[in-house]
């Protein structure tokens, strides 16, 4: 066995080369304890001289100091979750070439499958929220993974058809259960297709105004109308940013953010849409829906993530910290969100007039409408970031989000403005 520097761990044995024209490249002493002197440690882990300051450090080299041990097989997992690629090709790649080669390689637009994937609406339920505003959260499975995606619906226009579809043998009370049922609940109800509660109200409300008025509770297989394109955001999981507070990243604020503008009064949205402060109104909020998909961490996962956040205060940005681990920069997929938006009749068959959808990243635009262009994308909604919207007065105050941001624009083609 050679000689291990001190902190390398007992636990792995250094890997061969797949190439001998690389051995010089990673050899063992490459492993030497970091060293101060970004310039010889950027030499010495072969990243392209002259690499631009989009580093979250500042330090306006990439991924200084870095030693040549992490790729070792033993710290990095054999493949990406859902992934495609190959870890020997990215491996190959990651010794070959210079970072500005690798981001170029693998910061590739998502691949858009040929057929979408099969999805079903389990459960809805109605979440009245702590802004006052309620949603429903229905609850999907599907033909590719086994995790639980979900779609938020604000508003009362948006339905699933595959949870209104009658199941055989289901009673009423199963209906209802699974949250296939119009109208509200309430206790004593007994059918799920008729409210009687709300029917004796738009009854009331109708001979009051002495106008017929639709009906509007019924379960409809027709194309909704919607007064404008629906407002719908895609948002990938982050357990750090949602729930632990992290201020390494904006996609807490970007949630919080997407579900005030689908509870906003309908007038308030055009024109000023991020600035509106109106009141939130559950009556007449135009609605919208949040397709909340299971990638955590850009789909390399919660605990490759964590690994990354430590390669990031090593020095990297985050794009150089998930190559760095041998995942793409970004390995999500957005087909089954388009599936659930076409589940939710926001397809071009039930919506031609499309939607708007809230983000800043341009591949997530392309990706979400299908390769058939399953869904149309008629506008885009940036999310410019609270503090850069208040002059830092409100929102997300730390060094680490603006070299998080800073990286989005300079390395992945975010556009927030
Ligand atoms: N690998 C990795 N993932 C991160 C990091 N910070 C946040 N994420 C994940 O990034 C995802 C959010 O994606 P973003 O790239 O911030 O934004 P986006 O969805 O591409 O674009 P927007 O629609 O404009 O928000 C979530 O899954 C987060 O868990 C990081 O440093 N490394």
């Amino acid at each position: 066995m050679p000689d291990l520097p001190s902190h390398a761990s007992p636990y792995f044995s250094p890997q061969s080369p797949p190439d001998g024209e690389v051995e010089g490249e990673i050899s063992l002493n490459s492993t030497a304890a970091p060293r101060s002197n970004p310039a010889e440690s950027s030499e010495e882990t072969h990243y392209e001289s002259g690499q631009e300051s989009s580093t979250e450090n500042e330090r306006g080299t990439a991924t200084p100091a870095l030693p040549g041990s992490f790729l070792s097989p033993a710290f990095t997992p054999p493949s990406t979750p859902g992934g495609t690629m190959n870890p020997a090709s990215v491996l190959h790649q990651t010794q070959l070439s210079g970072l500005r080669h690798r981001v170029a390689t693998t910061t590739k637009a998502p691949k858009l499958l040929d057929q979408l994937p099969s999805v079903e609406c389990i459960v809805r339920a109605r979440i009245p929220t702590t802004s006052g505003t309620e949603m429903f959260l229905h609850l999907y499975h599907n033909d590719i993974d086994n995790k639980e995606h979900l779609a938020i619906v604000f508003g009362n226009t948006i339905r699933s058809r595959s949870l209104d579809r009658v199941k055989p043998g289901e009673t009423e009370l199963d209906r209802m259960i699974r949250g296939a049922y119009v109208g509200k609940l309430h206790p004593g109800r007994i059918s799920s297709w008729y409210d009687e509660k709300a029917e004796a109200a738009a009854a009331a409300a109708a001979a009051s105004s002495q106008t017929t008025g639709e009906k509007g509770t019924t379960a409809s297989a027709h194309p909704t109308q919607f007064a404008q394109a629906p407002l719908v955001r895609i948002h990938s999981e982050c357990y750090t940013g949602e729930t632990a507070w992290s201020a390494r990243c904006d996609c807490g604020e970007q949630l919080d953010e997407a579900a005030r503008l689908m509870s906003l009064p309908e007038e308030a949205l055009p024109e000023n849409l991020a600035h509106a402060d109106a009141e939130t109104l559950a009556a007449n909020s135009p609605g919208g829906v949040i397709v909340y998909l299971r990638q955590e961490g850009r789909g390399i996962g919660l605990g490759e993530k964590l690994k990354a956040y430590n390669l990031q205060d090593l020095g990297s940005d985050t794009v150089e910290a998930n190559l760095l681990l041998r995942h793409p920069a970004d390995a999500r997929s957005y087909g089954l969100a388009t599936a659930i938006l076409v589940d939710l009749g926001l397809g071009v068959d039930a919506n031609p007039e499309g939607i708007r959808l809230l983000t800043n990243n341009p591949d997530k635009i392309r990706a979400v409408e299908g390769a058939n262009r399953e869904v149309v994308v008629k506008d885009r909604v940036s999310m410019v970031p609270l503090a850069w919207r208040t002059g830092g007065k409100k929102g997300i105050n730390s060094t680490e989000v603006e070299g998080y941001l800073r990286t989005k624009i300079a390395k992945m083609g975010h556009m927030i403005k």
